[in-house]
C-alpha cells in the first residue's frame, strides 16, 4: 500500500467522525420559472472548508446565497427542500434574517468595506446593535483583525479610511468585518477572485487558520485553490449536485466521469 493511502485512509476516518454543521435536505431553487438548483442533497461539516465548484451559471453562488438568505432580495428567487442549521431550517419564513446572517457571514467577490476608517468599519454593525463602550469595541476591532491577519498591517491607522487599503487588505477588512458578528459559518464568493497572487496567498493561508474556529463554504473557480485549502468539494453542473466528496478523492480518483472532464479542464 503507498503511502497517499495510507494518508487518505487517516483522513477519511476522521471526517467519518465529524460533526455536521448544515445539513441541506431535497434543496431546490428557482428564479421565475427557472431552476438554478435542483433537488440537492448534502451535508457540510463542522470545522471544514467545504469548496463549491462547477462552471459558470451551475448554481454555486445561488446556493451559497441561500445558506444566509440572501436570495430573499431577489424578488423572483424561491426555494423549496431545507438547510438545516442546528436543527433549524433557515429556509422557514419566520426564521429572524438578520440573527442568521450574524451567525452565517458572507464575503463577497468584489471587496465591498464601506466608505468609513478602518475601526468604523468592524464596529458599525455592532454599534447598531447597542454595544457602545469605547473598550469593548476596541478589543472587538483589534481581535478581529487579528484574526483577519490584518491588525500588525493598520493597528497604526485604524482611523484612516478602508478604502485606502489595497483590494487584499479591503478583503481581509471584510472578513474582519464578519467576524466580529462572532459568526460560526462563512459564506466566501470566490472571495480571491479580485485580487493578485500575493493576496490571494495570504487569504488562502486565513481559510486555512479560520477553519479551527469557523465552518467555511468557499465558491472557486480555481481548481488549484480548491485543492489546496478545502477538506470537502462539491461539484456542481446545470443546478445538479454531481459529486460531493473528499477533497482529495474529487481530485484524484472521481467516481464521475463529469467531475473528472470538468477538474482537467476538458470544459467549463
Ligand atoms: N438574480 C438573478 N436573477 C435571475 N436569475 C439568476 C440570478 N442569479 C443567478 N441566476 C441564474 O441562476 C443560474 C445559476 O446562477 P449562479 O450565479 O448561481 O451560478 P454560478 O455557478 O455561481 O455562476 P458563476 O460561477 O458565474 O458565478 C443561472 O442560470 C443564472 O442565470
Amino acid at each position: 500500500m503507498s503511502a497517499l493511502s495510507l494518508v487518505d485512509r487517516s483522513v477519511i476516518e476522521v471526517k467519518v467522525n465529524q460533526e455536521n454543521i448544515l445539513n441541506v435536505k431535497n434543496l431546490s431553487i428557482y428564479y421565475g420559472s427557472n431552476q438554478a438548483v435542483k433537488n440537492i442533497s448534502f451535508e457540510i461539516a463542522k470545522n471544514d472548508v467545504t469548496a463549491l465548484i462547477g462552471p459558470s451559471g451551475c448554481g454555486k453562488s445561488t446556493f451559497l446565497r441561500s445558506v444566509n438568505r440572501m436570495n430573499d432580495l431577489i424578488p423572483i428567487s424561491r426555494s423549496e427542500g431545507e438547510i438545516l442549521y442546528e436543527d433549524i431550517n433557515i429556509l422557514d419564513s419566520n426564521i429572524n434574517v438578520v440573527a442568521l446572517r450574524k451567525e452565517i457571514g458572507m464575503v463577497f467577490q468584489k471587496p465591498n468595506p464601506f466608505p468609513k476608517s478602518i475601526y468604523n468599519n468592524i464596529t458599525h454593525a455592532i454599534r447598531f446593535s447597542g454595544i457602545r463602550n469605547k473598550s469593548v469595541l476596541d478589543e472587538i476591532v483589534e481581535s478581529s483583525l487579528r484574526k483577519a491577519a490584518l491588525w500588525d498591517e493598520v493597528k497604526d491607522r485604524l482611523h484612516k479610511s478602508a478604502l485606502s487599503l489595497s483590494g487584499g487588505q479591503q478583503q481581509r477588512l471584510c472578513i474582519a468585518r464578519t467576524l466580529a458578528m462572532k459568526p460560526s459559518v462563512l459564506l466566501l464568493d470566490e472571495p480571491c477572485s479580485a485580487l493578485d497572487p500575493i493576496s490571494n496567498a495570504k487569504i488562502e493561508e486565513l481559510i486555512l487558520d479560520l477553519k479551527h474556529e469557523y465552518s467555511i463554504v468557499i465558491v472557486t473557480h480555481n481548481m488549484h485553490q480548491a485543492s489546496r485549502i478545502s477538506d470537502r468539494t462539491a461539484f456542481f453542473l446545470n443546478g445538479d449536485l454531481v459529486e460531493y466528496d473528499i477533497t482529495e478523492k474529487i481530485f484524484t480518483n472521481p467516481n464521475e466521469k463529469k467531475t473528472e472532464e470538468y477538474i482537467s479542464g476538458r470544459f467549463g
